[in-house]
C-alpha cells in the first residue's frame, strides 16, 4: 500500500535562514534542559507546543495528537477582509500569544515578511499550530491579493478544511470568487466568517444573501448578530438559543458571557432565534437522509427538544458534503466573536481521516512551523502538517513518498487506472494529491545583475525563488541574451525584485514592465522546407511539408496531428525531434516574438536521409513551422482582465470617466450600501500602474481587483498602433 505524506516543500529561500533554525532549534533543546518555560520570536509568546515539559519526550506526545482531534486548516478571503487580523485573535485566544498582533503596526505573527510588514498584507502562506480544547489545530493564513493565487493554490491542496473571511459590509468580492473556486476544485469543506460586524455599513443579510448569488452556495446561519456596525455587542447561537456577550471593560475581548436568551429580558431576540433554529433545522434534513429521519421520527411535533449535538453532528456531515456552509459572524479588530468561530473548526471541519487519505509517518528531518520560526521535532502521525529541508529535486506542487518502490508502484497503478479510463474515482486519484495548477503569466520585464560577474548568483536566486513559487517563470531571451522575469502581476514582480534584494543581498535593476502578448493565425497555410548540411563526413538531409491553420483552444499548447501519408517507421523513429521542432516554433510568433495560441499543425511529409540527426530534424521542423506562421494572416491577442472597482458615490463618476479612456467595457454597477461597485473588462496593457490612479481619482477611497479573464484579439487600429510602438512596422 503507497502512503502519502502531506509535507510543503520548505521555502528554499531560507536556506540560510534554516542554518539559523537549527542553531536555534539547539538552543531550544538547551533551554528545555534548563526546563525555561517559553521561547521568545519578537513579540511576547507563550510556549510553543511541547516546549513546555523539560525534554523531547513531552514535545512528541503533544506533537502526535489522535488523528481524529486533528485539524488541518485554512484561513482564505479577499484582499483586506481580515484573515490576518482573525488570525491574530486566534493565536492570542489559544494561549499561543501574549499580545495581540496589529496589521496596522506591522507586528502580526503570520505576515513575518519585511514586505508584508510593510504593506499590511500577505504574500506568503505562513503556518501555525496551536492546540483549542484538546484539538491540535495546524493553520495556514494565505494572501488575499490576486498576484498571489497560486500561493493560495498550492496551500489548499494539503488542507482539510477553510475558513472563508468576509468584510460583512461588502459580503462576496472578487478575489473571494476565485478562491472559492479553487476550493471548489480542491473538494474543501469550508465555513464562512462574517467579520467586521462593527464597521459601518456592515449587513449580516447583505452578506448572506451575496453568499447565496455570488457563490451558490447554501449558507447554515449557526448564529443572529446582537447590533450591526457601531452598535454591534455579540452573537446569539442559534443552535443553543444563548446570547454571547463581550464584555466592554475587557480590552482583549478574553472575556464574554454566555446567557441562555429568555422570554422575560430577550422577547424578540428569543422569537427570532427560535424561528432561526427551526429554518436551520428544516434546511439540514432536507441536505441530510439521517437528520431527517430522526427529525421526523422523533421530534416532529416539537423542535425545541432536539438536543444540540444531533444537529450539530448533522452540520458536521452536511459540511464535509460540501453541500451546505455553516456562517458565523464577529469583529475580529474589536476582539467579538472569535472564540465561537475557534469551536466552530472543531466542531464541523473535518479531521484527516475524514477526508480519505492514506499517510505515511517518517521523513529525515521534520520542522514544525510557527510563522516564521521553526522547531525541528523527531516524528510526525498521520493528518499533521510539517516543514521537511534538503529536497534539492523537490518543488511546490510535487507529492512525496515513503520510498522509491512505493512511488514505482504508485506510477504502475495510475498507469493502469489510465487505462480503465472510466472508472469513477480511481485508485491513482485517491493515492496521488492533485498537482497545482500553474496560471500562466500576464507580464515581463528583463532583470539584470549589478555586474556581469554577479549573474551565477541572479541565476542562483531565481532558481530558488521559482521553485517555491512556480508562478514565477524566467526565460532567456534569445536575441539579447538578458534575463526574463515573468509574474502574475505588477506587486508580484515588485515583490520578487524586493526579495532578490533582501535574501540574496543582491541589487538587481528591471527593465519597464511589458504585457504578455499572445499570437494568431487566422487562415490555413501550407509551407515545405529543406535542410541540407554536412558536418564532418556526415550528410544531413530532411525535407518537410506541413500546414498551419487555427484552430479553437485557448492554449498555447499546438495541436499537432499527422496525415496518413507520414510513414509510421519514421514517426516512430523521430516524432520526439518533430515534435520539439513545433513547440519551439510556436514560442516565438512572427509579429512580437510571443506565444502562438490556438494553432493545430498537420505534417503532410517527410523524408529523412538516413544518419540525420534528431536535432537537425528538429531545426527543419521548426523553420518550416516559422515559414507557415509568417505566411499566414496575423493577429496579436490581448490579456483581458476582469475588473471590480469598489468606490464611495461621489467618486463613481470620475473613475468611470477614466476607465471609458483605459478601453475599458464596463458590464454593471452595484449598489453596496453607500458603495458602488464597478464590474467590467479592460485590457491589461491600459490598466499598468493603475493603484496610483485610482488613489489619486479617489483620494484613496476606492479599492479594485484584477484577474485574467482571457486573451482577446486587438482591434487591427490598436494593433498597428501597438507593432508601430514597439517598432515593428
Ligand atoms: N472595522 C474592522 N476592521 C478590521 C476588522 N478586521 C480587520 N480589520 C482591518 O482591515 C484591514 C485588513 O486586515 P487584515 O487582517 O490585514 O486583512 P487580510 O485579509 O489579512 O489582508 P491580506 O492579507 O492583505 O489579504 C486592517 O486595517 C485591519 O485593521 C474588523 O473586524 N473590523
Amino acid at each position: 500500500m503507497l502512503s502519502v505524506l502531506r509535507i510543503f516543500a520548505v521555502n528554499h529561500k531560507k536556506m540560510s535562514r534554516l542554518h539559523i533554525n537549527n542553531m536555534y532549534c539547539s538552543k531550544i533543546r538547551a533551554n528545555l534542559k534548563k526546563l525555561k518555560p517559553h521561547v521568545s520570536i519578537g513579540r511576547h509568546y507563550s510556549s510553543l507546543p511541547g516546549l513546555i515539559g523539560n525534554d523531547i519526550k513531552s514535545l512528541q506526545s503533544i506533537i502526535n495528537p489522535p488523528i481524529a482531534k486533528i485539524r488541518n486548516i485554512g484561513i482564505m478571503a479577499h484582499i483586506d477582509a481580515g484573515k490576518t487580523t482573525t488570525t491574530e485573535r486566534i493565536l492570542y485566544y489559544s494561549g499561543y500569544t501574549r499580545s495581540l498582533g496589529d496589521v496596522d503596526d506591522g507586528d502580526t505573527v503570520t505576515d513575518f515578511m519585511a514586505q508584508e510588514r510593510e504593506r499590511g498584507i500577505t504574500i506568503q502562506s505562513a503556518a501555525v499550530t496551536f492546540d483549542w480544547k484538546g484539538y491540535r489545530v495546524n493553520l495556514i493564513d494565505t494572501p488575499g491579493h490576486v498576484d498571489f493565487t497560486l500561493e493560495v493554490e498550492r496551500c489548499l491542496r494539503v488542507l482539510d478544511g477553510a475558513v472563508a473571511v468576509f468584510d460583512a459590509s461588502a459580503g462576496v468580492e472578487a478575489q473571494t470568487l476565485t478562491v472559492w473556486r479553487q476550493a471548489d476544485k480542491h473538494k474543501i469543506p469550508r465555513i464562512c466568517f462574517l467579520n467586521k460586524m462593527d464597521k459601518t455599513g456592515a449587513s449580516f443579510n447583505y452578506a448572506v444573501e451575496s453568499i447565496r448569488e455570488k457563490l451558490k452556495a447554501k449558507p447554515l446561519l449557526l448564529q443572529l448578530p446582537i447590533g450591526e456596525a457601531k452598535t454591534f455587542k455579540g452573537v446569539v447561537d442559534v443552535i443553543s438559543k444563548e446570547k454571547l456577550l463581550w464584555n466592554p471593560s475587557s480590552g482583549d475581548g478574553k472575556d464574554f458571557e454566555r446567557k441562555p436568551l429568555s422570554e422575560m429580558s430577550d422577547p424578540k431576540l428569543l422569537k427570532e432565534t427560535t424561528e432561526a433554529r427551526n429554518a436551520l433545522i428544516e434546511q439540514v434534513a432536507d441536505l441530510d437522509d439521517e437528520f431527517a429521519d430522526l427529525v421526523l421520527g422523533e421530534f416532529s411535533e416539537n423542535f425545541d427538544l432536539l438536543p444540540a449535538e444531533k444537529l450539530q453532528t448533522a452540520i458536521h456531515r452536511v459540511t464535509l458534503a460540501q453541500t451546505a456552509v455553516p456562517v458565523l459572524c464577529g469583529s475580529a479588530l474589536k476582539n467579538k466573536g472569535v472564540q465561537p468561530l475557534l469551536d466552530a473548526i472543531t466542531m464541523y471541519l473535518p479531521s484527516p481521516e475524514e477526508r480519505n487519505y492514506e499517510f505515511l509517518e517518517r521523513i529525515s528531518r521534520l520542522l514544525l512551523p510557527f510563522a516564521d520560526q521553526h522547531v525541528e521535532i523527531p516524528s510526525l502521525t498521520a493528518g499533521n502538517i510539517a516543514l521537511t529541508v534538503g529536497l534539492k529535486h523537490t518543488a511546490t506542487g510535487d507529492t512525496i513518498v515513503s520510498s522509491k518502490s512505493s512511488a514505482l508502484a504508485a506510477a504502475r497503478r495510475a498507469e493502469r487506472e489510465g487505462e480503465k479510463k472510466h472508472r469513477q474515482n480511481s485508485e491513482a486519484e485517491r493515492l496521488l494529491l492533485a498537482g497545482v495548477e500553474i496560471p500562466e503569466p500576464v507580464f515581463f520585464c528583463t532583470i539584470e545583475p549589478p555586474s556581469v560577474s554577479k549573474q551565477p548568483d541572479l541565476d542562483h536566486a531565481l532558481k530558488c525563488l521559482q521553485r517555491e513559487d512556480p508562478s514565477l517563470k524566467v526565460r532567456l531571451d534569445p536575441d539579447s541574451g538578458q534575463t526574463i522575469l515573468c509574474g502574475m502581476g505588477e506587486l508580484h514582480i515588485e515583490i520578487i525584485h524586493d526579495r532578490i534584494k533582501r535574501e540574496y543581498g543582491l541589487e538587481t535593476y528591471l527593465g519597464p514592465l511589458q504585457v504578455a502578448y499572445r499570437e494568431t493565425i487566422l487562415n490555413s497555410v501550407r509551407a515545405t522546407d529543406t535542410l541540407d548540411r554536412t558536418l564532418g563526413d556526415k550528410r544531413h538531409l530532411v525535407t518537410v511539408e506541413l500546414e498551419a491553420k487555427p484552430i479553437e483552444t485557448s492554449s498555447v499548447t499546438p495541436v499537432i496531428e499527422y496525415a496518413d501519408s507520414v510513414s509510421e517507421d519514421i514517426l516512430k523513429a523521430s516524432q520526439e525531434a518533430i515534435e520539439n521542432g513545433i513547440h519551439s516554433a510556436c514560442l516565438q510568433g512572427p509579429l512580437l516574438g510571443s506565444p502562438i495560441q490556438d494553432v493545430a499543425i498537420t505534417l503532410h511529409s517527410l523524408k529523412i536521409h538516413p544518419g540525420t540527426s534528431s536535432t537537425m530534424i528538429s531545426a527543419c521542423v521548426s523553420r518550416c513551422v516559422q515559414k507557415a506562421l509568417k505566411k499566414a494572416d496575423k493577429q496579436v491577442l490581448e490579456p483581458l482582465m476582469n475588473l471590480e472597482v469598489t468606490v464611495t458615490r461621489d467618486y463613481l463618476s470620475p473613475v468611470l470617466a477614466d476607465l471609458a479612456q483605459r478601453r475599458g467595457n464596463i458590464q454593471e454597477i452595484q449598489t453596496r450600501q453607500d458603495n458602488r461597485v464597478v464590474i467590467g473588462f479592460v485590457p491589461l496593457a491600459e490598466i499598468m500602474g493603475y493603484s496610483t490612479v485610482l488613489r489619486t481619482l479617489t483620494s484613496g477611497s476606492a479599492t479594485f481587483a484584477l484577474e485574467l479573464s482571457n486573451y482577446q484579439a486587438m482591434s487591427p487600429h490598436d494593433q498597428s498602433t501597438l507593432l508601430s510602438r514597439s517598432g515593428l512596422t
